[in-house]
């Protein structure tokens, strides 16, 4: 596990539905990529959770305000199946964003396709570190402005489950993972993903409530508890994922 460390500020955003949580989100990431000087770089969660922030950020007026050209996008995790198939994490951005806005193609940096998830794991260093220009992450100098993640049912993050050993990983930034259900999986670790300036979840639905209690009582079998970002963990969370917050 990464360590246990100072705490880290969360804020909490409680809304009604998806719908409020994607506008909200958006709103925000609309703010901090134009509060932020230079390149924009923001990393992408996966899942269904984000489509319809993904779908918005595409459409007015979002799609006109946003600084399409100096932003970046990554992927927090991949499924380890190739780009166009329907449970791959890029194909569910691509569909939604990435053809829909402006974008330059050489800002997308999805996970690489490679033989193996492990030699896909190595390449996606390769990548982050080419442009990030350091093997050797700095706080000071986060790698992410913003990275996205989504809360699974089973506490998941990305694509770091509980009790997985890539949660031990201090030095390398990704790791290959097999999932629960069997599926091989491309992770960014803990030293990778704290190098973010901020991290928002995205968390909705009924199914996410247990999880999210666990997270905000601070269950040490979360991998989210171990987060220590740059700055600040911001939740988008709807009325659904927080019923059972009240118990707490
Ligand atoms: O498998 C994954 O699960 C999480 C949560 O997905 P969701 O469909 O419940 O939103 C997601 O954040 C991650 O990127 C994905 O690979």
């Amino acid at each position: 596990m990464s360590g246990a460390g100072a705490a880290v500020a969360r804020q909490m955003l409680r809304l009604s539905n998806p719908e409020d949580v994607a506008e909200q989100a958006a709103q925000w990431l609309l703010a901090v990529a134009l509060g932020t000087e230079g390149p924009f770089v923001l990393c992408l969660s996966g899942g269904e959770t984000p489509r319809p922030l993904y779908q918005r950020l595409a459409a007015p007026p979002y799609r006109a305000a946003f600084p399409w050209e100096r932003t970046h996008v990554f992927w927090g995790d991949e499924r380890f199946v190739p780009h166009d198939d329907p449970r791959s994490n890029f194909r569910m951005a691509r569909d939604t964003l990435l053809s829909r806005a402006p974008l330059p193609s050489q800002n997308i940096h999805p996970v690489p396709s490679a033989a193996s998830a492990r030699a896909a794991a190595i390449a996606y260093q390769r990548e982050l570190a080419l442009f990030y220009g350091s093997e050797i992450l700095t706080r000071a100098r986060p790698l992410f402005d913003v990275t996205l993640l989504g809360l699974g049912a089973d506490g998941h993050m990305g694509s770091l489950f509980p009790g997985d050993e890539a949660l031990c990983q201090r030095e390398g930034w990704t790791a290959a993972v097999v999932g629960p259900d069997g599926l091989e999986r491309v992770a960014l670790t803990y030293p990778a993903l704290d190098n973010s300036r901020r991290i928002a979840f995205l968390v909705t639905g009924a199914q996410k409530s247990a999880a999210l209690a666990r997270l905000m009582r601070g269950d040490r079998a979360l991998p989210a508890t171990y987060l220590r970002p740059a700055g600040e963990i911001r939740l988008f969370v709807d009325a659904a994922a927080a019923q059972e917050l009240e118990t707490l």
